[in-house]
């Protein structure tokens, strides 16, 4: 993903001198995160006043998945709200660095005021085992996000980045099959694992309600940008400020971009490694694998009342 860096908290000044700091409720007492402390020369500067507005919260919600989802674009232009204040690299914390601690990811996130709500995304917690129970323990009432894709082009996507960085890799027909000849799917593989979205959505229903998960659809978020947004800011509480009127279609680019990217005035489309070219897959290969996903599709329709429209 990449390394965006959090807003500068300068419009948010203001509010963050008067009001003071965020009340840290519901969630387990973790000591407080000192105040910045800014370079020598930064202080009794007017930057100094600017440097350290806020504090840092735990996220109250979270874009969990799916790789290739579409991911980094929702909280990019998630980013565009005011009271969104997101991580730009993917923390990986509940997945790969848990034994680090909760202060240390708290430390991670940037600095919010009264109201903000601080966000990160990591798609490989959908597919983590451990991950539903422990961000259940950081807060019960984490809103969690779910970015979902066709599980076919999904599985071509990310094959398709394997493949960018490593282009001796089989072809994507020979790490499908555990046999050519009798169509046998290799489950295993984690391209065709992912897919599988309603074993998965099994593990995360064992801690949290359905109603505090919202699926977005990948394709949607392609062809109707502003309308998926709109559930999303709905989801999260927060006016709806991010319309139709923020996004163009880029005709080069292939894709919906910002008109004015967060903290610019510039457009913004999102980088060469979104929206790559995937290779040409054999008509038969994706017809089996479309057979191979249908029934856990219907089976996640039905666990999230939403026809996605993959079949
Ligand atoms: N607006 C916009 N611009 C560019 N790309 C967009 C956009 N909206 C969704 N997408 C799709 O996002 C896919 C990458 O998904 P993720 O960001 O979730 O990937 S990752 O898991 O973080 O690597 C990426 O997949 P590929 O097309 O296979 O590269 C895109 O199809």
């Amino acid at each position: 993903g990449c390394l965006a860096l959090g807003k500068a908290p300068v419009f948010a000044w203001c509010s963050g001198f008067l009001v003071g700091r965020t009340a840290c409720h519901s969630r387990r007492p973790v000591p407080p995160t000192p105040p910045q402390s800014p370079a020598p020369f930064l202080r009794s500067s007017p930057l100094h006043f600017f440097s350290g507005s806020g504090t840092k919260q735990l996220p109250q919600a979270i874009i969990i998945g799916v790789k290739k989802g579409g991911t980094r674009a929702l909280l990019e232009f998630l980013r565009v709200h005011p009271d969104v204040r997101a991580v730009g690299a993917e923390p990986h914390f509940f997945d790969r660095s848990y034994d680090k601690g909760l202060a240390w990811y708290r430390d991670l996130m940037p600095r919010t005021l009264d109201g903000q709500i601080t966000m990160e995304k990591t798609p490989s917690y959908f597919v983590t085992r451990e991950a539903p129970a422990r961000i259940s323990a950081m807060s019960k009432d984490t809103k969690l996000i779910v970015v979902v894709r066709d599980p076919v082009t999904r599985a071509i996507s990310d094959y398709t980045q394997t493949l960018s960085k490593r282009p001796d890799i089989p072809t994507f027909e020979s790490l499908t099959f555990k046999n050519r000849s009798t169509g046998l799917i290799d489950t295993s593989w984690s391209a065709i694992q992912i897919g599988i979205y309603a074993k998965h959505l099994e593990h995360w229903l064992r801690h949290f309600p359905i109603g505090q998960m919202l699926f977005v659809s990948g394709e949607r978020l392609i062809s109707d940008p502003a309308g998926e947004l709109g559930r999303v800011q709905d989801f999260l509480g927060l006016k709806r400020i991010i319309t139709d009127k923020h996004f163009y279609f880029n005709k080069t680019k292939g894709f919906p971009c910002l008109k004015k990217a967060e903290g610019s005035s510039k457009p913004h489309c999102l980088g060469k490694t979104k929206g790559r070219t995937h290779p040409e897959i054999a008509q038969e290969v994706v017809q089996r694998l479309r057979e191979f996903y249908r029934p856990f599709n219907l089976k996640f329709y039905q666990m999230t009342g939403h026809d996605f429209g993959w079949d």
